[in-house]
C-alpha cells in the first residue's frame, strides 16, 4: 500500500497551461478520481504521475519520495486503459504477464503471480482465451489484472470504461471498485463521467482548464459545491445571486434572491454578504395549497416531462428573469402556464463564491 502526493505541479505546452499548481494526495488504498470536462488536463496529470510527461515545476511523491526524475519503468505505477488496449494477438495469460516478461521476472514467479491475479479477478478458466473471445467486462478485468500483476504502488486508470456500452459500464464500474477496495489499491482514475466519479471515488479532484476547482469526497462535492463550475458540472443545479445575512440562530441565514426569501441552515458560512447560491432540482417540494412566507416560492410552469420515477419541470419566476429546473417525485396536478407554489427545505440552499463587485443582477 502506498501514498501519492502532487505538490504544486504545473505543466505548460508553450504558453498554454494544461495543469497549474495542482496539489492533492491519494492516501494508502484510496480511490481518487480526476474529473472534469474534455481538455481540462486530466490525462496530462495522469501522464505526469506515470512519468510520460515531465512537470515544469512542482513535485510528485510516491511514499514520500520524489519520483520527478524517475523514468516510467522505475516508478512502480501501472496504467489501466480502455479494454481495447489489450494485445489482440496474445491470449489472456500472455497479456497479463507482458509487463513481468519485460521486467525479466523468473518464469516460476510469473506463473505464481498469474495464478494469483487470475483468481483475484475471477478469470481462472479463461487464461487461454484470446481477447476477442471475451466479453467487454472480462476484457476490462484482464486489463486490471495486467496492472495488478506488477504489484504497483499506484494504479492509474485512464477512462477505462469509455469503450463499454452503458449497461456494462455500470456493472464493470462496481467490479473495479470492489477489486480496488478488496486489494486496497491506491488508485488515480480519470473520467469525465460524473456518475462514475460519484459512485466509485473516495475523493474527487474537480478540474477545469488546468486548475483545481474543488477536492473532496463525492457527497461533499455534490451537496457542498465550492463554486458555480462545480455545482453545474456535477449534477444539475439552479444558480442564483443572493444577499445573505446571519439569522438570530447560529448556523442559520436569511437569504434574499430572485426567487424570494429563504431561511437557510448551512454548516459553512457564506464567503461574503453577496454570493452566488445554488440548489438541486430534486430539493424543491410541490405545495398543492399555495402559501407565502419563508422558503416558499412561485413559478409559472413552462414545461413538464414525465420520466417514470420522476417528473422534470421547468418554470419562470414572477418577473420572468429566472428560469428554474425541478425534479419532482410526483407529477403536480397542474398544467403548463399555471402559477404554482414550491418549498425549499432549510438545508437545500448552498453558498457558492462571492459575486464580483458591479455584477449585481438582483438590482
Ligand atoms: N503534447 C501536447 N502538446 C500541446 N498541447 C497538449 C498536449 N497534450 C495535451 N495538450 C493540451 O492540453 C490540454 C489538456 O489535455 P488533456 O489530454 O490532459 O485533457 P483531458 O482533460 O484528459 O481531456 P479528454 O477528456 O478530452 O481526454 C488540452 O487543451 C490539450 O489540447
Amino acid at each position: 500500500m502506498s501514498t501519492l502526493s502532487l505538490e504544486q505541479v504545473t505543466k505548460q505546452f508553450g504558453a498554454f497551461y494544461a495543469a497549474r499548481e495542482i496539489s492533492f494526495t491519494a492516501e494508502e488504498g484510496e480511490f481518487v478520481t480526476l474529473l472534469g470536462p474534455s481538455g481540462c488536463g486530466k490525462t496530462t496529470l495522469l501522464k505526469m504521475i506515470g512519468g510520460f510527461h515531465q512537470p515544469d515545476s512542482g513535485r510528485i511523491l510516491i511514499n514520500g519520495q520524489s519520483v520527478n526524475n524517475l523514468p516510467p519503468e522505475k516508478r512502480n505505477t501501472a496504467m489501466c486503459f480502455q479494454s481495447y488496449a489489450l494485445f489482440p494477438h496474445l491470449n489472456v495469460a500472455h497479456n497479463i504477464c507482458f509487463g513481468l516478461k519485460q521486467k525479466r521476472l523468473p518464469v516460476a514467479e510469473q506463473q505464481l503471480r498469474l495464478a494469483e491475479v487470475l483468481k483475484q479477478v475471477g478469470l481462472q478458466d479463461q487464461h487461454l482465451k484470446m481477447p476477442v473471445q471475451l466479453s467487454g467486462g472480462q476484457q476490462q478485468r484482464v486489463a486490471l489484472a495486467r496492472a495488478m500483476v506488477t504489484r504497483p504502488d499506484v494504479v492509474l486508470f485512464d477512462e477505462p470504461l469509455s469503450n463499454l456500452d452503458a449497461k456494462l459500464r455500470e456493472s464493470v464500474r462496481f467490479e473495479i471498485k470492489e477489486l480496488q477496495r478488496q486489494y486496497q489499491l491506491t488508485s488515480i482514475y480519470v473520467t469525465h463521467d460524473q456518475a462514475e466519479a460519484l459512485t466509485m471515488s473516495d475523493k474527487i479532484v474537480v478540474l477545469n482548464a488546468g486548475n483545481v476547482e474543488q477536492i473532496g469526497p463525492p457527497e461533499e462535492i455534490y451537496y457542498r459545491p465550492a463554486n458555480r463550475f462545480v455545482a453545474d458540472f456535477i449534477g444539475a443545479a439552479n444558480i442564483d445571486i443572493a444577499h445573505i445575512t446571519p439569522a438570530e440562530q447560529p448556523g442559520f441565514y436569511r437569504v434574499r434572491c430572485q426567487l424570494g426569501e429563504f431561511y437557510v441552515r448551512s454548516p459553512r458560512p457564506p464567503l461574503a454578504e453577496h454570493c452566488y447560491i445554488c440548489w438541486r432540482p430534486e430539493d424543491a417540494r410541490f405545495v398543492p395549497q399555495p402559501q407565502t412566507g419563508d422558503n416558499h416560492f412561485f413559478l409559472t410552469l413552462r414545461k413538464m416531462a414525465f420520466m417514470g420515477n420522476l417528473t422534470e419541470a421547468w418554470g419562470d419566476n414572477d418577473d420572468g428573469k429566472l428560469s428554474v429546473r425541478l425534479q419532482l417525485i410526483k407529477k403536480p396536478q397542474a398544467e403548463s402556464g399555471a402559477r404554482v407554489c414550491f418549498r425549499l427545505p432549510e438545508d437545500a440552499i448552498h453558498f457558492l463564491e462571492p459575486v464580483a463587485e458591479g455584477h449585481d443582477e438582483m438590482a
